[in-house]
């Protein structure tokens, strides 16, 4: 583990990391409480376990113990465990302490057995800890991802869009938001099954990300319906992009077994002002996108006037 040990007394501070880096962990040493909670605000990601003396100058072992995990609460930063030391056996110490937010004390001078028997209880909180780290990450991606295409879910893509919404509002920068639904899907599915609609999906999707322009995302926000947010693009080069995508998509067959199959896409297209709020926008691109069906569809048609 990385160990971070705040202690001002010179010869303690040497002796714990004598004995923890005997033990095979890595130690980085703050001389008091001030040190210790600018460092752990800084670098709260590159610790895992924090050892605290109790009494310190400019702020005590309790105090700092009580604002790193305030820190932790409103920044949602990496929580680690805390071991308090303490020359004091008082049980009122060891209680205000654990109320602090500390998960163990240890009484001083420190016993090696003691420290061992310690550390190898928080090694465990620590594997714990990365579980539940890589675990929320695996349900993290899983909300967001759409499983059949792995492109964003509506979801993800409806967050990255108003992400991007306030950032082009902040800046006064171009957006613009396009819809594209394949044309006739259903046919696709009535002819080949729904496993050769899936196929398709795939495929399309994986076409328009190895094709996409640094920056544009795409999202899977319905059954065979596709949302593209275009940051940094005004209506005349967002209208260039839907076009090279849609014709990327009808140039080249979709192959499913020994069938080939030729694909179109109507694409509705829409750009963001400072009145558009998230859900005008994607409706705006819809209308526009009724607008393509009705024209004939296999075309790209932009919002006559902004969505409102
Ligand atoms: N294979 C497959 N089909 C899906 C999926 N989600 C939606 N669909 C199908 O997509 C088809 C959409 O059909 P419609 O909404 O009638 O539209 P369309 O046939 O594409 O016709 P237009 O949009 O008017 O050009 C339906 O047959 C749905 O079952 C999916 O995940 N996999």
């Amino acid at each position: 583990m990385r160990i971070l040990i705040a202690e001002d007394a010179p010869s303690d501070r040497m002796l714990l990391r004598f004995h923890l880096e005997k033990l095979g962990h890595q130690v980085i040493e703050v001389s008091d409480g001030e040190q210790l909670v600018s460092f752990f605000f800084s670098h709260a990601e590159e610790v895992d376990l924090l050892v605290v003396d109790l009494n310190m100058p400019h702020k005590s072992g309790v105090q700092a113990v009580n604002e790193i995990r305030a820190f932790q609460g409103s920044y949602d930063a990496n929580w680690v465990p805390i071991i308090i030391l303490s020359g004091s056996e008082s049980d009122d110490d060891v209680l205000r302490c654990i109320e602090a937010g500390a998960d163990d004390y240890l009484v001083k001078p420190i016993q090696h057995k003691v420290l061992a028997a310690k550390l190898m209880a928080m090694t465990r909180l620590d594997e714990m800890r990365q579980k539940l780290m890589a675990m929320n990450a695996r349900l993290e991606a899983l909300s967001t991802t759409d499983y059949l295409t792995n492109l964003p879910n509506r979801r993800a893509f409806e967050k990255n869009l108003q992400d991007e919404m306030a950032k082009a509002g902040r800046y006064g920068q171009s957006l613009c938001v396009a819809v594209f639904d394949i044309d006739h899907f259903k046919q696709v599915n009535d002819t080949y099954g729904h496993e050769g609609g899936d196929v398709v999906l795939k495929e399309l999707s994986r076409r328009l990300v190895s094709e996409k322009r640094a920056g544009d995302q795409f999202g899977r926000i319905g059954g065979e319906e596709f949302g593209l947010c275009l940051p940094h693009t005004d209506l005349e080069n967002a209208l260039i992009a839907c076009e090279r995508y849609r014709q990327l998509l009808s140039k080249k067959p979709f192959l499913y077994d020994e069938y080939s199959i030729d694909l179109t896409v109507s694409v509705g297209l829409c750009r963001f002002t400072t009145e558009t709020d998230q859900l005008e926008l994607i409706k705006g691109a819809d209308q526009a996108l009724y607008q393509a069906k009705h024209a004939g569809r296999d075309c790209v048609v932009v919002l006559k006037k902004d969505a409102a």
